[in-house]
């Protein structure tokens, strides 16, 4: 049991023998070891040396989601997924170190002054026998309206992702499909395969409950609240072979289910606060 840290990363042990390891750098979870196995994918040739944000694991994607928008100019001036995948986070404190589970608070540095937006951002993160939870919590600090999208980039670690079955994404949900350049469409409530690539805003879905059958007798639950919307990405051999710190066939090992805010932005009035939260469950 307990909690380790070193300069770069914040290690948790649960008396089950799960841990997680979260790297200060984006407070990005990189290892999730349950049942004597890896829960998490994270690419072997993925910089860990701060240069780039890591490829795997939970990245945390916050300001913006995806590209710029063209407006307001400081968001336009963000790179792709804003900049706390890259920020170096500090643990705040250990919140509770028991046998019902092992928590640690990590907080974000301040945003780059030429954001002009002033907030507190932080992350739980929460390790049980099966489970692991993450909870972003953002503070508007400022005099003015903040807006932002945030998502939790989950790269589940499957055996063949070619065998898995995706569940609990309603009958009716409307969905944005980004290899299609962003075509809406109504998802017709079936189970979702990986049988080509796949990059799909699911908006604001209600179950708010996302499974994964793994096709070897395991799998995950992902369940989310606060977040209303759930991006689905596995690139394939055709793009994710572009991706220069993908490993050779790393897309066969994962599939990334990333709750999220992120159709619309969320907008915080000064002072007001906003809590999201995701439990993953090994199944
Ligand atoms: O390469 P990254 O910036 O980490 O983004 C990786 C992926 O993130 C999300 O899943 C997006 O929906 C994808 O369009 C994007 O390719």
């Amino acid at each position: 049991m307990g909690v380790t840290q070193n300069e770069k990363s914040v290690t948790l042990n649960h008396e089950s023998g799960s841990s997680v390891e979260i790297q200060l750098y984006g407070a990005t979870v990189v290892s999730w070891k349950q049942g004597g196995k890896e829960r998490m994918f994270v690419s072997s040739k993925s910089a860990l040396d701060g240069s780039k944000p890591i490829r795997g694991g939970i990245p945390v994607v916050f300001p913006i989601f995806g590209p710029p928008p063209s407006s307001p100019p400081e968001y336009a001036a963000l790179k792709q997924h804003g900049f706390a995948r890259q920020q170096n986070w500090t643990l705040e404190s250990t919140v509770m170190d028991r046998p019902e589970g092992v928590s640690v608070r990590l907080r974000a540095p301040a945003p780059p002054s030429e954001f002009g937006h002033n907030y507190k951002l932080s992350y739980v993160v929460t390790l049980t026998a099966h489970q692991l939870s993450t909870d972003l919590h953002v503070v508007n600090e400022d005099n003015k309206e903040f807006i932002f999208q945030a998502l939790l980039h989950n790269y589940l670690a499957v055996p063949d992702v070619s065998k898995i079955k995706i569940t609990g994404l309603d009958k009716g949900v409307q969905y944005r499909d980004k290899i299609l350049d962003g075509k809406i469409d109504q998802w017709d409530g079936s189970t979702l395969v990986v049988d080509r690539p796949i990059d799909r805003v699911y908006q604001k879905v209600p179950s708010q409950e996302i499974k994964v059958d793994d096709g070897a007798g395991s799998g995950f639950a992902v369940r989310f609240k606060g977040f209303v919307d759930c991006t689905i990405w596995n690139p394939q051999e055709e793009t994710g072979s572009k991706i220069a710190d993908m490993e050779d066939k790393g897309w066969e090992r994962y599939v990334c289910i990333e709750p999220g805010y992120v159709k619309d932005f969320k907008s915080l009035a000064p002072g007001e606060e906003f809590l999201a939260q995701q439990v993953i469950t090994v199944l």
